[in-house]
């Protein structure tokens, strides 16, 4: 595990986009023919969004190599501003990557079918990199603490019901999902997560965030805020 702490979150979100960019280039560059990628929903992750197509180094890139999938989704029609995917690929649209899987939305078959359609979409796919925001709560993705979404197992995907962070239908992926990436990134910032971050970091088993890790890799991009106590 490793930890990259920044001054602010303007500085954070760049940071992540640079690190991606260079984790990108660098495996393709090794010869992988495609690059898995899953995003998330959040604030901070919507300031990366923002700046990532306009960083040095995002040109340099073939995006077209790169398939972006999501590690959850609120359940809302996917015309609706609460939705993670369709505001995210508006901001990162100039990138063209090669194919993105957004996951399916309310007006769709119900909750249950969606998860199961977004588990089959994946197959055998894994994450190369899984980026992940972090609740205050200690929730990833749309895995909360003490929910049932924290024990699933089975299929790759959950309907999520009942969550505490609104809207309360969600899809996620599971933690053992998460945890099958190759890498694991969180992207934290501000002082209401330090709590959250110090416990998930230190393996607190009741949070989310302590089962998400990486096979190879877990890096926690926080900023100067989130990280306080973290020593
Ligand atoms: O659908 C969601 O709500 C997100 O995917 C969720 O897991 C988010 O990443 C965290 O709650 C952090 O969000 P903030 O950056 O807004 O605190």
């Amino acid at each position: 595990m490793s930890v990259v702490r920044c001054a602010d979150p303007k500085a954070l979100a760049a940071k992540v986009a640079d690190s991606f960019n260079d984790a990108i280039a660098a495996r393709l560059g090794a010869g992988q023919g495609h690059v898995h990628v899953a995003l998330t929903g959040g604030t901070i992750a919507t300031e990366l969004y923002r700046l990532w197509p306009d960083r040095p180094g995002t040109a340099e890139v073939d995006w077209s190599r790169v398939e972006v999938w999501w590690g959850d989704e609120r359940w809302v029609p996917s015309d609706s501003d609460q939705r993670n995917a369709e505001p995210a690929l508006e901001l990162l649209a100039p990138m063209g990557f090669g194919a993105v899987h957004p996951m399916p939305s309310g007006e769709g078959p119900g909750l249950t079918a969606a998860a199961q359609q977004y588990s089959a979409e994946l197959g055998s796919v894994r994450m190369d990199i899984c980026l992940l925001g972090l609740g205050p709560d200690g929730h990833v993705a749309s895995v909360f603490p003490g929910h049932p979404s924290m024990n699933a197992s089975g299929d790759p995907v959950i309907a999520v019901r009942n969550s505490p962070k609104p809207p309360p239908e969600r899809l996620s992926l599971t933690l053992q999902t998460i945890s099958a990436s190759d890498e694991v990134w969180f992207i934290v910032s501000g002082s209401s997560k330090a709590p959250a971050l110090t416990g998930s970091y230190h393996g607190d088993d009741e949070l989310p965030g302590a089962h998400a890790r990486g096979v190879r890799r877990t890096r926690w991009f926080c900023d100067e805020d989130a990280a306080r106590s973290l020593g």
